[in-house]
């Protein structure tokens, strides 16, 4: 018999539902015969289980609409011809088209539903309900949300609810003015979002963050794309923002700190906190010894997508035949230094923003002053990696506001505003590093930037020997303890450093170009001089 009554929802004639199943259900019930498709989960020689995603192994931005209604219209930052971005308008009528169409498959089938928490705030954490027929789907929500106690369950009254119709098609999108027969729509009014024709779970994890982006900054609360680590006391509190593939969830996963988490957080006037429960981890590549934390997180429990197996379940992490954005989910307590037991600590003291910088311009490690942490979080240069959104196939220079436009659903600048005024509270200090390429032609190695970050932790990079890069004016260490020297300034990594000038002068033009849209105002017009010259 089922405990949720899911008819309310207009999911009728379920045979079954598969409640907050355990992680021994969960195994059951994706390994179990009979399974077909994608549904399949394969077990690896690490105890993990393994999932194909389908066509789908990463985020599909195009296909992300908002129902545009009286509560949306004027509050939801979106696309426009002078600032694109992925925030597309949806009717009512799509809506309630899209919803039909999940409704109508999720309906007369055994389901699978999972209570879980989106913010460790217990003041401004959004209880979400999932609803999906696929068991590897609930074992990604499992991993990824804030499990409820027993009694939290008892009673838990959703704020949101999730249908995950991944198996179904719009088939008439274009009569409902969607981009194809893939659809994630959000309707922030009846606070519900609907999946259809994508397996990535990825949708459903910044599909939430999304929202918590909607909603919390209007509370005065920074939310932001990042991660954050604490040192052993949990006082020195560290946060790292940055794109898909620019290096979160390796340099925040630092054995000598405890993790707060590895991806989206709050800021409030209590300090930093995670949204989420668990991590969400690059394998391509993945290296034992420069990633041992991430490495020994890939055990049972832990879900790994569109790795390559063999028969005998053997991983080949270098096998990006299916997808470069081959990934494992865990929940955050595979982690062995992590902030118990709420994925919190105080405000942060250092920001640092992670650049992947595909052209070699960027130095390592630059210190920002006030002005330009403001320019370069507004302005979020960096590259997208292969995989993570549809149709990135390779390192692709782009400028994404607060290092997450994908996610911002309202305006940047309103992002830009919560985190300087949190910034000041605590006398935070704010650097850009490039974890991509410089001179060499080669990304930065996880070495190198290690030991910037930790320069930064323990106060080193603020008494050492510093010097101006021009156009951006940016200021640089000229010795670092524990990193390559011969990187710090990057016109050293160039045979000649007439080659940096030439790309310098170009990313320069580029910043330029890319901050006319803020300069609407007076503030942004302000912010001009912190960036780059020409
Ligand atoms: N210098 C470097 N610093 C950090 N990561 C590097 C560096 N060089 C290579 N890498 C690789 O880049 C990838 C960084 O991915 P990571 O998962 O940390 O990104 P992320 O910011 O958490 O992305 P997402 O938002 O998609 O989760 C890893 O595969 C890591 O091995
Ligand atoms: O979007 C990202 O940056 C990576 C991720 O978490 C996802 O694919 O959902
Ligand atoms: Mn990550």
């Amino acid at each position: 018999m089922a405990k949720v009554d899911l008819s309310k929802y207009g999911i009728t004639g379920t045979t079954e539902v598969v409640y907050n199943p355990s992680y021994e259900q969960l195994f059951e019930e994706e390994t179990k015969p009979g399974l077909e498709g994608y549904e399949v989960g394969k077990v690896s020689e690490l105890g993990a289980v393994n999932v194909m995603t389908g066509i789908y192994t990463g985020r599909s931005p195009k296909d992300k609409f908002i129902v545009m209604d009286e509560n949306s219209k004027n509050t939801v930052w979106w696309t426009s011809d002078e600032y694109k971005n992925d925030n597309h308008p949806a009717s009512e009528e799509a809506w309630a088209a899209v919803k039909e169409i999940a409704k109508k498959e999720l309906s007369n089938k055994r389901l699978y539903v999972v209570d879980a928490f989106c913010g460790a705030n217990k003041d401004t954490r959004m209880a979400v309900r999932f609803i999906m027929e696929v068991a590897w789907q609930a074992h990604f929500v499992t991993n990824m949300f804030i499990k409820p106690t027993a009694e939290e369950l008892e009673s838990f009254e959703p704020d949101f609810v999730v249908y995950n119709a991944s198996k179904a098609k719009v088939e008439n999108y274009k009569e409902l003015g969607l981009n194809s027969e893939t659809a994630v729509m959000f309707n922030i009014t009846s606070k519900e979002q609907v999946i259809v024709n994508t397996w990535y779970g990825g949708e459903m994890k910044k599909g939430m963050f999304s929202m918590m982006n909607y909603f919390l900054p209007l509370k005065g609360i920074a939310s932001m794309h990042c991660s954050a680590n604490t040192d052993m006391e949990g006082k020195n509190t560290a946060i790292f923002f940055g794109l898909s593939g620019t290096g979160k969830t390796t340099l925040s996963t630092d054995p000598k700190r405890l993790l707060i988490g590895d991806d989206e957080h709050g800021w409030d006037d209590n300090g930093v906190f995670n949204f989420e429960g668990g991590c969400y981890a690059k394998v391509i590549n993945l290296d034992k010894d420069s990633e041992p934390d991430i490495y020994n997180a890939i055990k049972r429990n832990a879900l790994l997508e569109n790795v390559t197996l063999d028969a005998e379940g053997h991983i080949d992490f270098a096998d990006k035949s299916v997808t470069e954005n081959t990934r494992v989910s865990y929940p955050i307590n595979h982690i062995q230094n992590i902030v118990r037991p709420i994925s919190s600590a105080p405000a942060a003291k250092n920001v640092i923003f992670l650049s992947a910088d595909a052209f070699g311009v960027l130095p390592p490690v630059s210190i920002l002053s006030p002005e330009q942490t403001q320019y370069y979080f507004l302005s979020g240069f960096t590259a997208k990696l292969a995989g993570t959104e549809r149709g990135i196939t390779e390192p692709t220079p782009t400028f994404s506001a607060c290092f997450g436009q994908a996610f911002l659903e309202l305006h940047p600048t309103k992002y830009a505003e919560e985190l300087v005024k949190k910034m000041q509270m605590s006398g935070a200090k704010a650097y850009l590093v490039n974890t991509g390429w410089n001179g060499t032609g080669k990304r930065i190695s996880i070495k190198d930037t290690r030991g910037i970050i930790d320069a930064i932790l323990n106060g080193d990079i603020n008494n050492v020997p510093t010097k101006k890069i021009p156009y951006f004016d940016f200021e640089v260490p000229t010795v670092l303890n524990g990193v390559d020297t011969g990187i710090l300034d990057p016109r050293d990594t160039y045979a000649d450093a007439s080659q940096w000038e030439e790309k310098a002068k170009d990313l320069a033009g580029r910043f330029i170009k890319n901050f006319k849209k803020y300069e609407g105002n007076e503030h942004g017009k302000a912010l001009v001089s912190a960036g780059p010259q020409l």
